[in-house]
């Protein structure tokens, strides 16, 4: 089911006080209102300004004007994030935006360990079918968690399973305004594409899909919890630098789950699908002393190094 925004609410126990991400548009200017109201002085907000587009200084200002109407203490830090090659221009913004967050809170409000984003039903499904899109695995397709602990702090979804119209209609009912993202109807993004065209085709040919696109979501999540564990324990046994005798007494899809959670985990890399079968191949074909073995693997190189794999970029 659906969730509407108060059942929504009644679910969502942060640690008192709690700040919430306010980017200015419909979703975290509901979120901000409803939870000020229901935590009167227990909320602080942040606000993101990032050079990215001209709207950023309407934003700012809806939203400094939202947080003195409802009487919420704001933080606002300016960001400008360069993009690394091969990484798009939103990516790199958001990831900057969360480090921002963080910093933001700890320094503002030492005190505050939980922090809310807005992100809701509509966008859990766009981020589902933009995983399937690119042919994700399932950390893909586990999409967006709606806790979690990162920079230590607590990050909390709570619309996670409301309608993003519902919010809207909440807003409009309260006679609250927000800032319409002039970028969300630009259709050369995947997202907006998918929110234009794909959800309203869904929404007629499969009335419960953000119910049941959301359990498969929780299905992905779980079972990737699982195969975390097991190549954490994988890795365990076959050691960093991983031995290759020790890799090839796993089965395949193991060596894959554990090869790709050592490049992960001790190099910061991952693996194209063609990169990672290549290995597989190599490490399988490791059977004389002699065997060489020299591949590009994600940003970096995969060598043999006597009975062992090493890793250089
Ligand atoms: N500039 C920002 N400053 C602070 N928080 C932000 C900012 N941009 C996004 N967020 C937070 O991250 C969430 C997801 O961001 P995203 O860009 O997907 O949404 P959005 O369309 O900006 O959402 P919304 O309509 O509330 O603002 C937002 O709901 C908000 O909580």
């Amino acid at each position: 089911m659906a969730q509407s925004l108060e059942q929504a609410l009644a679910d969502f126990s942060p640690g008192l006080p709690f700040a919430v991400a306010l980017s200015g548009g419909a979703d975290s200017t509901a979120l901000l209102l409803a939870c000020a109201r229901r935590w009167p002085g227990q909320v602080r907000a942040v606000h993101i300004h990032h050079g990215l587009q001209a709207a950023a200084d309407d934003f700012e200002a809806h939203g400094r004007a939202l947080c003195l109407q409802l009487g919420v203490p704001l933080a606002v830090r300016r960001v400008q994030a360069g993009h690394a090659p091969g990484q798009s221009p939103e990516d790199a913004a958001r990831k900057a935006r969360y480090q921002a967050l963080a910093e933001a809170v700890h320094t503002e409000w030492p005190e505050v360990q939980d922090v809310a984003l807005a992100q809701h039903a509509d966008d859990q499904v766009e981020t589902l079918l933009i995983a399937l899109s690119r042919g994700a695995g399932l950390p893909g397709l586990a999409s967006m968690p709606s806790q979690w602990q990162r920079q230590g702090l607590n990050w909390h979804r709570p619309w996670l399973a409301v309608p993003g119209a519902a919010l809207r209609e909440w807003l409009q009912s309260q006679g609250q305004s927000w800032v319409e993202d002039p970028t969300n109807t630009d259709e050369k993004f995947t997202r907006n594409r998918i929110r234009a065209r794909v959800l309203p085709a869904l929404a007629e040919a499969l009335p419960a899909f953000r119910e049941t696109f959301a359990r498969s979501a929780a299905h992905a999540a779980q079972a990737q919890e699982v195969l975390n564990e097991v190549a954490a324990e994988d890795l365990l046994r076959i050691g960093v630098p991983p031995s290759i005798a020790a890799l090839q007494s796993l089965s395949r899809a193991r060596q894959a789950l554990v090869l790709r959670h050592w490049l992960r985990l001790h190099h910061a890399t991952t693996p194209s699908t063609a990169q990672l079968h290549e290995l597989l191949d190599q490490v399988a074909a490791c059977t004389t002393r002699g065997h060489r073995l020299h591949l590009k693997v994600g940003q970096g190189f995969v060598r043999r190094d006597g009975a062992c794999l090493s890793h250089s970029t």
